[in-house]
């Protein structure tokens, strides 16, 4: 199901925090939501969820507004993973797992949350409370209860900030993963290797406006991060597969071209 955003902007405490912004992601499809702190990345997360109200625009799935699809309906559609989400009760891990399950009416822990629960490795801590794990471990429970709703939309805000290099690839795996099974996916991402190396798409915000939107390779010109983030990168290749190390603060950067590509 196609997901998508059309000249969409966003009020917060008064202040256009989102202008005029426009992005489908697709079915198939891995997208990066990436920029700086403070670019309007959770905010249009949150847009594209249906969660909070939009100061103009529209978001559709598969061609249908939030309205028209009704909150039953949209809860099976799409599957949204908060920022360091928190755990308010202390339900053991496999019960919070099958929350995700809750769209389906069912309540009970059924395959679906079992594969979610084992893609996330944390079935041996099915019977553990969820106020009892590390923060990593509390992560990647939130990932699971987002993947056992199987929506065709799972928008995902800053999945890998709390998590272990181990846990990032596998992760970023599972999230691709689901992509190419046919779910539109939506990250929040900070580190832009991982952007590069696991999106299809990236879509690069700064001060609340989309500047930049494409390949990963032709969105992270050295230039654009520069610009968007205010570092000059290192980059390279190993494998086929890029990968760009945030180096020094611009400010502080020694003036360079960028290579020939
Ligand atoms: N409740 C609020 N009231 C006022 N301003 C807000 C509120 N929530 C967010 N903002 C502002 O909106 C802007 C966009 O915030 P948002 O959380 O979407 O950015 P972000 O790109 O996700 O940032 P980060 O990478 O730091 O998570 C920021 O300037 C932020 O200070």
């Amino acid at each position: 199901m196609i997901v998508e955003a059309r000249g969409i902007s966003v009020r917060r405490g008064g202040a256009l925090v989102v202008q005029d912004f426009s992005l489908a992601a697709r079915p198939g499809e891995m997208l990066g939501l990436i920029g700086p702190n403070g670019a309007g990345k959770t905010s249009v997360l949150r847009a594209l969820a249906a969660l909070d109200p939009l100061a103009s625009g529209t978001v559709t799935y598969g061609g249908r507004t939030a309205d028209d699809l009704g909150r039953r309906a949209l809860g099976r559609t799409l599957a949204y993973l908060p920022q360091s989400g928190r755990i308010h009760w202390p339900l053991p891990v496999e019960e919070m797992v099958a929350l995700g399950r809750l769209p389906h009416g069912a309540a009970s822990v059924d395959a679906a949350a079992e594969r979610a629960m084992d893609a996330v490795e944390l079935t041996p801590l099915r019977r553990r409370s969820a106020g009892a794990l590390s923060g990593g471990e509390r992560a990647r429970l939130l990932l699971a209860r987002a993947l056992a709703v199987e929506a065709p939309v799972l928008l995902a805000d800053e999945p890998v900030a709390a998590l272990d290099p181990y846990h990032q690839l596998q992760v970023m795996e599972l999230l691709r993963a689901t992509a190419r099974a046919g779910t539109a996916v939506v990250a929040v991402l900070h580190d832009l290797t991982l952007a590069a190396r696991f999106c299809d798409r990236l879509a690069l915000m700064k001060e609340g406006i989309l500047i930049a939107e494409g390949a990963p390779a032709a969105v992270l010109t050295t230039d654009r991060v520069a610009e968007a983030y205010g570092v000059t990168v290192e980059r390279g290749e190993f494998g086929g597969e890029p990968f760009i190390l945030p180096w020094l603060r611009h400010d502080r950067a020694p003036d360079r071209k960028e290579p020939e590509a």
